[in-house]
């Protein structure tokens, strides 16, 4: 918008043609450093909520006049506000950081470091060695994107932090730049005389399946290339080499699963006393209940006293905010986006298909429909990953995989490597594959078992929609979903994706309710017609048993008795 027309909305009259030359001048497109700045910080790739585009997110302006829009803020999943809170909101409207209106970004905690808008400015105030640039740029990361903005900058001044982003908004490296950055060099490069390394891991990154920490791994490997880093995956083959202290005390970086680390832990095959990052991945399961033991045995063995702890999920319920953040001194909590909605890049919709007999032939009549490969296709248990994955076979759907925790290391690796090959079209998975992974080209995620929680909702959906790019959500429902459809109708509604009416009237579901979403009982055979022919062999298999029973009984009533007086 010209410059004069803004002044004329506030009542300020020009005479345009006495004024000329000073009309011209304000109106030279350079005149406007700041959106000039804007746009050269966000290039249209990172621009995941499209504020460069419209001011504010694509889909979600759809929504906007959209009265449930307004309502949902009600309607919540843990009793938690779903926008930010006001006081939060507050402190983003005080604090008026450019970058933090551009990307809505809320900050709370004390003296919150300033982001850094480039990787330049990263390396100006936090000396980013030049390796570590070129190695970023080799592998196009030109421009961070708004959580790594945020993070850099609070990690490198070493506060602790509890990062929130959607999902594949760039959150690995938000802590694998400042752990390296902070580490200023492997141990391989330290001098004799130089103690201030100690011996031993510096950082250890946490993560919930083999699978997030293999791709971790990868990453920091990215990262590390031209210097000899000592980054270790944790698994049953490193053991070996790390049964040698020697070695233990050669390591820089241990990327690891909470178990696998835990019983090291426990067994006294690793020392953590020189440990001073520590970063768990997906931090709401990591502090949900199957992780938490093993987890706190992790932090108690770090007991360097500069430690600093960091988690980052896409989701964080208050509980585990409240855990997480109890176990941290000073920090810094920062929320990109909304807390617990996908990105609007996401186009999400819900699918009635009736009961559970439904399901097949309802998603044989999606696939039949043109489709943008891979899928992403997610069940509830593994029989049914398996059984979905053999009807599809059966059905001629080209290059169908499977990928579940059932399966041998060797063959989740196999499955991985097609889907990264792009030689798997459909990915068939259960929740293992919901959290963190990341490939780029998925274009649709299918629900086909609806999801256990708007948690898993939400990273399930994530795996599509990254790094800037489209993606696509179907999730199929049934009458016995029903009653769970409200909580993610109101992620839908969120995040700008179009819910029937009927839907957002629903009741909201109580909170009893809400814990037994997605434990609908199933079959483990998604295949019906099969379930009844098995049905009626179990039936027929009884009914021949029965009557076994009753002639064997009938036949001892009829047995004569002794004659009286035989005996
Ligand atoms: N600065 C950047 N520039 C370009 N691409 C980036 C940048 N940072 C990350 N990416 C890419 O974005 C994708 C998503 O990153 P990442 O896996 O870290 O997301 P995430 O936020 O951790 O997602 P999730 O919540 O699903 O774990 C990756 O392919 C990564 O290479």
């Amino acid at each position: 918008m010209e410059a004069f027309q803004l002044l004329a909305r506030g009542g300020v009259q020009f005479d345009r043609k006495r004024f000329q030359t000073d009309v011209e001048r304000f109106n030279k497109p350079t005149t406007s450093r700041t959106s000039s700045k804007a746009d050269e910080a966000i290039p249209n790739a990172l621009d995941f909520f499209k504020y460069a585009q419209s001011g504010q997110a694509k889909r979600k302006s759809d929504s906007l006049g959209n009265p449930e829009s307004k309502k949902r803020k009600l309607d919540n999943e843990d009793g938690e506000p779903e926008h930010e809170s006001n006081e939060e909101n507050q402190q983003e409207a005080e604090e008026s950081r450019p970058q933090q209106q551009k990307h809505r970004v809320a900050i709370k905690g004390k003296d919150a470091p300033q982001a850094a808008d480039t990787f330049a400015e990263m390396a100006e105030r936090f000396s980013i060695p030049s390796q570590l640039l070129s190695n970023l740029a080799k592998y196009d990361y030109h421009h961070p994107t708004a959580i790594q903005s945020h993070c850099v900058p609070i990690l490198m001044e070493l506060r602790d932090l509890a990062a929130i982003s959607p999902t594949g908004t760039g959150k690995t490296l938000s802590y694998l730049l400042p752990i390296i950055m902070s580490l200023k060099k492997p141990i391989s490069h330290a001098s004799e005389d130089d103690n201030s390394m100690g011996a031993g891991a510096r950082a250890v990154i946490l993560a919930p399946t083999k699978e997030l920490a293999q791709q971790i791994h990868n990453e920091c490997l990215k990262l590390c290339q031209g210097r000899k880093w000592r980054v270790v995956l944790f698994s049953k083959a490193t053991a070996n080499t790390l049964s040698d202290k020697k070695s233990r005390d050669r390591v820089d970086i241990i990327i690891s699963t909470p178990l696998r680390l835990a019983s090291f832990v426990t067994s006294k095959s690793i020392e953590l006393d020189n440990v001073r990052h520590l970063v768990l991945d997906e931090a709401d399961r990591m502090l949900d209940a199957e992780f938490l033991d093993q987890v706190q045995e992790t932090i108690t063995a770090c007991t360097h006293p500069q430690l600093q702890k960091a988690v980052f999920s896409a989701t964080l319920p208050a509980g585990a905010e409240k855990i997480a953040l109890d176990m941290m001194r000073n920090p810094v909590r920062i929320v990109v986006g909304l807390k617990d909605t996908p990105l609007p890049l996401i186009a999400q919709s819900l699918t009635y298909v009736a009961d559970e007999p439904s399901k097949l032939p309802s998603l044989l009549t999606h696939l039949a429909q043109p489709y943008n490969p891979p899928v992403l296709i997610f069940t509830s248990t593994q029989p049914r990953a398996s059984s979905l994955a053999e009807e599809l076979v059966l059905n001629s759907i080209p290059n169908v995989d499977c990928l579940h925790a059932g399966m041998t290391n060797k063959e989740r690796e196999d499955a991985l490597r097609r889907m990264r090959q792009g030689q798997s079209w459909i990915m068939i998975s259960t929740e293992v594959m919901a959290r963190g992974l990341d490939f780029k080209g998925v274009r649709e995620v299918i629900n086909y078992d609806f999801p256990t929680s708007v948690q898993s909702y939400i990273h399930r959906i994530g795996r599509t929609g990254r790094a800037g790019r489209e993606g696509k959500a179907t999730t199929f429902f049934t009458n016995e979903d029903a009653p769970y459809l409200k909580a993610i109708a109101n992620v839908l509604l969120q995040s700008g994706s179009p819910v029937p009416e009927w839907i957002s009237k629903l009741p909201k579901p109580s909170k009893m309710k809400r814990k037994q979403m997605g434990k609908v009982a199933r079959g483990d055979s998604v295949n019906w017609a099969r379930n009844v022919g098995k049905r009626d062999a179990v039936k027929r298999r009884d009914m021949v048993a029965g009557s076994k029973r009753r002639i064997k009984k009938a036949t001892n009533n009829t047995s004569p008795e002794p004659e009286l007086g035989e005996s």
